[in-house]
């Protein structure tokens, strides 16, 4: 069954976004004594991000990571670390260990096993995963027309992270895999903007993933909970 949680605004999404999270990660700690989260970036989080951050959470007790990123560097405004280094890891939430999926190397592949390791660190499964969405019907780098598509998808999966390259995503990508995400004790799907409905509408319609990858997720026998606004 869908939950789909509807907003006025941005603002009373992003304050609710965040107490869904936080409860997630706090219910760990509390089990696990420790709890990862994965985010997405892009446009979408912005405001999310900055509300979670002053959230009352023992932050040193949680790592955070993305759910995919664009192989660039952290000085670019495109890069999905820098966001949430701006606008997640900061206050309370400053904190928190924070592992990147990207680094110096040339290429994603040539970074892929220094950024596994990394990941070791965090605590798994995750305890949430945010998600956003494309007005293409991606999700994560889940791309229509990704060189890995397949393989990102695949429930039997046994990769964690790959890299993902596609028409639609500019640069080279990497990005976390459907069965690492759906394995979280709990997903979010992030949407906003009156120009997102139709996109989302057409999802959750009958059709091929590969056309909307967001399906992959929308279909799953766990689906996300769907915070949206206009
Ligand atoms: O790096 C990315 O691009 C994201 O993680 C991606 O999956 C994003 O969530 C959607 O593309 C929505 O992006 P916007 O929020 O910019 O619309």
């Amino acid at each position: 069954m869908l939950s789909m949680h509807v907003f006025a605004d941005g603002a009373a999404l992003a304050a609710a976004l965040a107490d869904f999270v936080a409860s997630k990660l706090a219910a760990r700690v509390a089990r696990d004594g420790g709890a990862s989260l994965a985010v997405s970036g892009g446009r979408t989080p912005t405001r999310f991000f900055e509300a979670l951050s002053a959230r009352d959470l023992p932050w040193s007790k949680i790592g955070i990571t993305l759910v995919d990123e664009r192989w660039v560097r952290e000085t670019s405004d495109r890069s999905n670390a820098r966001l949430v280094r701006e606008h997640l890891l900061k206050g309370p939430a400053a904190a928190a260990r924070f592992v990147a999926l990207a680094n110096d190397a040339p290429t994603p592949e040539d970074g892929l096993f220094a950024i596994n390791e990394a990941l070791e660190d965090l605590y798994w499964p995750l305890a949430c995963a945010v998600l956003g969405m494309g007005e293409d019907g991606h999700t994560a780098s889940f791309f229509p027309g990704g060189d890995r598509l397949a393989e990102v998808l695949d429930p039997e999966a046994t990769l964690g992270l790959m890299p993902m390259r596609a028409p639609g995503a500019g640069e080279p990508r990497i990005t976390l895999t459907l069965p690492v995400l759906l394995a979280a004790d709990a997903l979010a799907l992030h949407i906003e903007g009156e120009g997102k409905r139709p996109v989302l509408q057409a999802a959750l319609a009958d059709g091929p993933v590969e056309e909307m990858p967001v399906r992959a997720v929308l279909r799953a026998p766990r689906p996300p909970d769907i915070f949206w606004c206009p």
